[in-house]
């Protein structure tokens, strides 16, 4: 016999999952998002999880010392989410268009997957908000270690202008992504060495400074 106080329809958010359509999919009460992890050294494919053996995740707390802002939200309806606008009009994000990374829809695909897996930093903040699918930023810490983030639908990720970044797809090859910028965006990557780019060194001051030590197997 059902329980009385039983909530009467039982609804809940979805995973990702692709696994049966009739298991129940509901999502782990605390999972962490984002989810982040060390890397391993491995050069393996770089759309592989590259988890440390046992894995050494990294909590948001950590991100947001490194300057990492995060938010999940709504990705179903973004175009008129009053959470986002709120966002938008907070951090001055003037700019907005969409990219979607996959081999059959990014034009010059090759060249541009390459460049965006290249360890670089941008003069400015990088705001990406998956609409669709999913993707790894890895982000380096403060002791010059590799984190990766998994980007899933709903996460909205800033990386601050200065941080030594780099972005790759994962297995499943797509990402759809809405791109926001401060003004007039510019997308130009600068590649690593660039410790005394001032922009760097800000991001060093701020952040890389401050952090507590950690510790990696
Ligand atoms: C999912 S957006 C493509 C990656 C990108 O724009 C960038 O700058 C990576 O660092
Ligand atoms: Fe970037």
């Amino acid at each position: 016999m059902a329980a009385a106080n039983a909530v009467r329809p039982e609804a809940w958010y979805m995973d990702d999952s692709d696994a049966d359509q009739r298991l129940l999919h509901k999502l782990e009460p605390n999972q962490p998002r984002p989810e982040a992890w060390y890397m391993d050294d491995s050069d393996a494919d770089q759309r592989w999880s590259h988890k440390l053996e046992p894995n050494q995740p990294v909590s948001r707390e950590q991100l947001a010392e490194l300057g990492v802002v995060h938010w999940v939200l709504d990705a179903d309806k973004y175009e008129t989410d009053p959470e986002l606008q709120q966002i938008r009009k907070d951090r001055n994000y003037s700019y907005q268009d969409l990219i979607t990374v996959s081999p059959d829809k990014l034009p010059n695909y090759e060249v541009k997957i390459k460049s965006f897996f290249e360890e670089h930093i941008h003069t400015d903040e990088e705001i990406r908000y998956c609409l669709d699918g999913s993707g790894y930023f890895d982000v380096r810490d403060a002791n010059d270690k590799w984190i990766r983030i998994l980007v899933r639908k709903g996460d909205m990720i800033v990386l601050p202008a200065g941080m030594y970044h780099r972005f790759t797809l994962d297995e499943n090859n797509y990402i759809k992504a809405l791109r926001l910028f401060v003004g007039e965006p510019v997308w130009t990557p600068i590649n690593r060495p660039v410790d005394d780019h001032p922009i760097r060194k800000s991001y060093v001051d701020a952040f890389v400074h401050k952090a507590p030590a950690v510790s990696v197997n």
